[in-house]
């Protein structure tokens, strides 16, 4: 086993990149997938598994390295060039603490892209989110039929405590419980029970409940997209082409005719046209995707207008956006040392414990243990969760690194202010996310330079009621620290008032209501901008089977797709989405 694991971490790291670094593109190709992320990978993947078809896959960034395996360190990949950088406009309703009041909006740029970077926590949201999506018009994409295609990616071989009628083996994606024994999810899990919840299976039948999390993982390291869904398939796809360091700057229409040809990419500094004899695939992502179409003439008339682009299709390319934000500043003091920090994994056991077994903190996914989907008492469908706790192994004043602070945002003057005082001492977190938003917001074109970042608005906490859940599930955090279970450490929440709330009463709602519009972060959950929608539906950018309305022979497959958030991570919905979409594609050629 121990050799296993080395060998196959060689294995990996040894393979070289599927294509060559060199362009040496074909004038044409039968699909071309623009963007390498949780949805281009299964795109990919599944479309060359037609011996007849020539498929090139188009990545901007590059390759995985050994440490983006390391499930405790999602958070230092934010920080790298594996991240596109991107930061929101100044908004008046969230992010007002954040540095220079603006929201980073992490985005993965590598092969696998953002489940590259991101923190790995398996969940599917709730069967109501997709019966929903079919109730706007969207034919297909009930709890009914999606779920096949969350099974026929899954590979849950390795997982211990689950709901095993909702589960898969042999897929490509690999799911498996972080291998680390915690104190802190034990009493995490009891203070659950102590507080009427089932000890569930979120991905099963009960999705309300208290969880150990579950982990896009492979012996304790990451399994993203690119190592499920390509990684498998070096050597053995020869009509497979995939490329990274190639930039997509335009997806060619003919005018006239309004079918899509093929794209424009930079490679080397060296731009190419390349053409598509079927389709041409966008999952470049929620906030690329939606920037291509426009570049292309996809998009608001008067927007594009705007920036000398000639429109081919008035469409509301952009709009919907949507997002979970997060609540991760938190800081529960206890008196042992059962948490994780940056310092307490700095030692030869915990190093080698991971490097050979593939166990131990360092197997904890963005430092996550556990999960609990509740409701606050806004929620109004039985079983459909607006709230989720996450359980950090760590609170923000161990990050000694400052990685955590950096993804968030955090300015130095507030870490002075509220953690330094407490350095080094442990202590957990429970981050509360907002499941099911109403606010929305859009992305748009700043010029015609492909090459310039888009402006992104999400205007966070714009609809008050998004303030109001956000605050209950703060308060149902500090209750679940005040079960009996964790009475044992003298558990405390830290009680330095956050900077631009001193002056109102600690834990008042007022308190955290403002606490929430200054410190919110976003989970990274974007989509929506390119939205699903029937023919009678105006906002809608796609049709059910992701075909660019208007447009021929080009779709989008990505988590911009989504005509509503759901109540759950994206990653496995996002590639669930692509697996439905390359069943539509290959049906589609078929006729
Ligand atoms: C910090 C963070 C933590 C997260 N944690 C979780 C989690 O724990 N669990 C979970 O389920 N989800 C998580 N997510 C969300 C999840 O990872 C994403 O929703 C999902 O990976 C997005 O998939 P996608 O296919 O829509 O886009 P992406 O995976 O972002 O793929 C888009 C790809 O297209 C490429 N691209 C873009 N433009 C171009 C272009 N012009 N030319 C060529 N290539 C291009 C990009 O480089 C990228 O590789 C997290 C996200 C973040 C940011």
């Amino acid at each position: 086993q121990m050799f296993g694991n080395l060998i196959e971490t060689v294995r990996l790291y040894s393979d070289p990149v599927l294509s060559p670094p060199e362009a040496d593109f074909m004038y044409e190709y039968d699909f071309i997938v623009v963007g390498a992320g949780s949805g281009g990978s299964v795109v990919a993947n599944r479309l060359s598994e037609n011996w007849n078809w020539t498929v090139l896959l188009l990545e901007a960034g590059k390759d995985e390295n050994l440490l983006t395996d390391v499930p405790l360190m999602a958070a230092l990949q934010t920080s790298s060039s594996y991240n596109w950088g991107y930061k929101s406009e100044v908004m008046k309703s969230g992010c007002l603490g954040l540095i220079g009041k603006r929201c980073n909006i992490p985005r993965g740029k590598a092969l696998g892209g953002t489940s590259v970077m991101n923190f790995m926590l398996y969940t599917r949201g709730n069967k109501l989110d997709y019966d929903e999506w079919e109730s706007l018009g969207n034919k297909g994409w009930s709890y009914k039929d999606v779920f096949k295609y969350f099974l026929k990616s899954e590979d849950c071989s390795k997982c211990e405590s689950i709901d095993k009628d909702y589960h898969a083996n042999g897929g490509y994606l690999k799911i498996q419980h972080p291998q680390y024994n915690s104190p802190i999810l034990k009493r995490f899990l009891k203070a659950g029970s102590e507080l009427g919840y089932k000890i569930s299976d979120p991905n099963g039948k009960n999705h309300i409940g208290f969880s150990q999390a579950q982990a896009t993982m492979v012996n304790g390291r990451r399994c993203s997209a690119n190592k499920a869904f390509l990684k498998p398939l070096l050597q053995t796809r020869p009509l497979l082409q995939v490329t990274t360091r190639a930039r997509v700057t335009k997806i060619l229409i003919n005018p006239k005719t309004k079918r899509a040809y093929g794209v424009e990419v930079i490679k080397n500094r060296i731009k190419y046209v390349i053409r598509a004899r079927k389709e041409v695939i966008v999952s470049a992502g929620t906030i690329n995707s939606p920037h291509l179409l426009m570049l292309s003439g996809i998009g608001p008339k008067e927007d594009l207008e705007k920036v000398n682009i000639n429109v081919i299709k008035d469409a509301k390319v952009g709009h919907n956006l949507q997002d979970h934000m997060a609540f991760s500043t938190l800081a529960f003091l206890v008196n042992q040392s059962v948490t994780v920090s940056d310092a307490s994994v700095q030692n030869p056991s915990d190093v080698l414990n991971y490097v050979i077994n593939g166990k131990g903190p360092f197997t904890i996914p963005g430092g996550s243990l556990g999960l609990a989907f509740i409701q606050t008492k806004y929620a109004k469908k039985k079983d459909y969760p607006d709230m989720e706790l996450v359980l950090g192994a760590g609170a923000l004043n161990q990050d000694t690194f400052g990685t955590m602070r950096a993804l968030l945002g955090i300015p130095d003057s507030f870490n002075e202010r509220v953690y330094v005082p407490i350095t080094g001492r442990p202590a957990f977190a429970i981050a509360t996310v907002l499941m099911r938003p109403k606010s929305r917001g859009k992305i748009q074109l700043k010029d015609n330079n492909p090459l310039h970042w888009p402006k992104i608005i999400p205007n966070y906490f714009q609809n008050e009621d998004d303030v109001k859940v956000m605050v209950e599930g703060i308060k149902a955090a500090v209750a679940v620290s005040r079960t009996r279970a964790f009475a044992d450490l003298g558990t405390r929440l830290h009680d330095i008032p956050f900077p631009g709330c001193e002056k109102l009463r600690f834990e008042s709602d007022e308190y955290w209501s403002c606490a929430v519009r200054q410190v919110s972060t976003t989970l990274g959950h974007h989509v929506g901008t390119c939205k699903m929608g029937p023919d009678n539906h105006p906002d809608a950018v796609v049709d059910q089977r992701l075909r660019v309305k208007g447009i021929q022979g080009l779709r989008v497959v990505d988590g911009s797709v989504m005509p509503n958030i759901v109540a759950g991570h994206t990653n496995s919905v996002i590639m669930m989405i692509a697996e439905k979409a390359s069943d539509m594609i290959k049906e589609d050629w078929r006729r």
